[in-house]
């Protein structure tokens, strides 16, 4: 088996100690030979770097590991990039999420005005990446996890429609999917989805066990009468708990199919602005939770060189996706992943060039998508208006329009009114003056 040279983007991300710790776990499916981790941040990057030497050197002392904030040496001769980065870090998450707030509509780091503002920082640093590794590493494979990726994915699609090895993917169904095989006390990895949309905004049709089975009526009865929690509850801080509460709501106004948990901004945004404080938002949960363990967890383990007693570092959905993604292609494995795609048909009743996000079989050809054919109205409405937005928003950035971004946020249906959309608009632009184009 080939051995793979990767780089890790964000690599100083509150996520990379778990994904770092998810290759030493998968060494047999994917071979590695060499490890960058790379960050604009030094001091960020230095203390998961050195976390990083300890964890390699205790689980796999036979591959290379390197941290760097010098590009030239992070895209040279790699076979993977795994992109995680966050253009403007969470000072700028803080921003999208209480701008918002404070001007009556929905704040939220992919939904809404706040995925808009992220999305128009994205841009700009995820093209400036694409083409350093295609100089330095012309036949890399690019995984991107960056955010907001809906918004990420069309941009990139649009900018580099020749790429072929961009691949673009959420975490989001992988982890529902898990919670819903603790419901039914059913190995998750026997558990086959169907699903479609668009990244963030999409629906499970079916879940099929191994008989062939699906299984989501009685996932769907089970929800309705007992809520929905997700697998690592214990885990979770209290946004997300209220986050997966809101399912048993959505499948009780509409029960056609599982739904995605971040279409509770679409379909009740009154509802979700009544119940979030303009003050205390995820950034603020985000930073005295998962990034203070984090980066405290990786200096205790750096003080005591040793890794092997460590608990943050464990492996969720996240971590083990990623890999499991890339060996897929590696490795032609043609395992089926939902994955973000070109729609060019998949939908048959949707534009050609949304990207929607549907399972497709991986293999070192890249994703072959199954079809999905036509979507019913309710789902094809939702989706156009949404799509919509998106294909506005990247316009807005590449033609540096204030016109079509205007347009943009009067049609997200977390706004969904024009003056509302111009004074929040105003206001990210000033706000995010150092980091977007001049619309103008
Ligand atoms: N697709 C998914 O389902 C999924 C799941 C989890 C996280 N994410 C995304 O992963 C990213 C990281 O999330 P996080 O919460 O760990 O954030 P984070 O701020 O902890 O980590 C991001 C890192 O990226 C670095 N960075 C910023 N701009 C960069 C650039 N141009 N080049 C290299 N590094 C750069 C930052 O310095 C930071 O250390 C975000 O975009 C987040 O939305 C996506
Ligand atoms: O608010 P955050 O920073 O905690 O999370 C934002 C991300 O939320 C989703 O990711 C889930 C992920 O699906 C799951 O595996 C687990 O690790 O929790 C994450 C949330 O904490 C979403 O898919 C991402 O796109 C968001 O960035
Ligand atoms: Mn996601």
């Amino acid at each position: 088996m080939k051995k793979n040279n990767i780089v890790l983007v964000g690599g100083g991300s509150t996520w990379t100690p778990g994904i770092l710790k998810a290759m030493t776990t998968h060494l047999d499916a994917f071979a590695l030979n060499r490890v960058v981790l790379y960050d604009i941040d030094e001091k960020r990057q230095e203390v998961i770097g050195e976390f990083a030497k300890i964890l390699f050197k205790e689980e796999a002392p036979e591959v290379e590991l390197v941290y760097t904030t010098d590009k030239e040496v992070a895209y040279k001769d790699v076979d993977f990039v795994f992109c995680q980065m966050r253009t403007g870090g969470f000072d700028m998450r803080e921003k999208d999420e209480k701008i918002p707030l404070s001007l009556g509509v929905i704040g939220q780091e992919t939904c809404g005005p706040g995925g808009f503002a992220y999305g128009l920082r994205s841009i700009k640093d995820m093209i400036e990446m694409v083409k350093d590794v295609r100089r330095l590493s012309p036949d890399a494979w690019i995984l991107n996890y960056t955010n907001p990726a809906a918004i990420v994915s069309l941009a990139l699609d649009k900018i580099f429609p020749k790429e072929n090895k961009i691949l673009n993917i959420c975490d989001q169904p992988v982890n529902l999917l898990r919670s819903y095989s603790k419901l039914i006390d059913h190995d998750v990895n026997k558990l086959e989805p169907v699903y479609f949309g668009l990244n963030h905004f999409g629906w499970f049709t079916q879940i099929y066990d191994e008989t062939g089975k699906d299984r989501a009526p009685e996932l769907k009865e089970i929800i309705l009468k007992g809520g929905f929690r997700p697998v690592d509850a214990e885990q979770r801080d209290q946004s997300w708990l209220d986050t997966y509460a809101m399912v048993e709501d959505m499948l009780t106004d509409f029960p056609d199919y599982l739904p995605n948990t971040y279409l509770q901004y679409y379909l009740y945004p009154e509802y979700k602005l009544s119940t979030s404080d303009p003050k205390r938002t995820r950034t603020d949960e985000v930073r005295a939770g998962r990034e203070k363990n984090v980066f405290a967890e990786c200096r205790r383990i750096v003080e005591n060189g040793t890794a092997r007693d460590s608990k943050v570092v464990h492996n969720d959905a996240h971590g083990d996706m990623m890999v499991e993604v890339a060996a897929s292609i590696a490795n032609n494995l043609r395992k089926t992943f939902i994955v973000m795609v070109r729609n060019d048909g998949i939908v048959s009743n949707l534009p050609d060039d949304s990207m929607v996000e549907v399972n497709a079989s991986l293999g070192s050809n890249g994703p072959a998508p199954y079809a999905v054919g036509k979507i019913d109205t309710f789902y094809k409405g939702l989706i156009e208006n949404q799509y919509a937005f998106e294909k506005l928003t990247v316009e807005a950035y590449m033609e540096e329009s204030y016109g079509k971004a205007l347009q943009a946020l009067t049609l997200n249906r977390t706004i969904g009114d024009a003056k509302k959309a111009r004074k929040v608009l105003d206001a990210l632009i000033e706000a995010n003056a150092e980091y977007w184009p001049e619309l103008k």
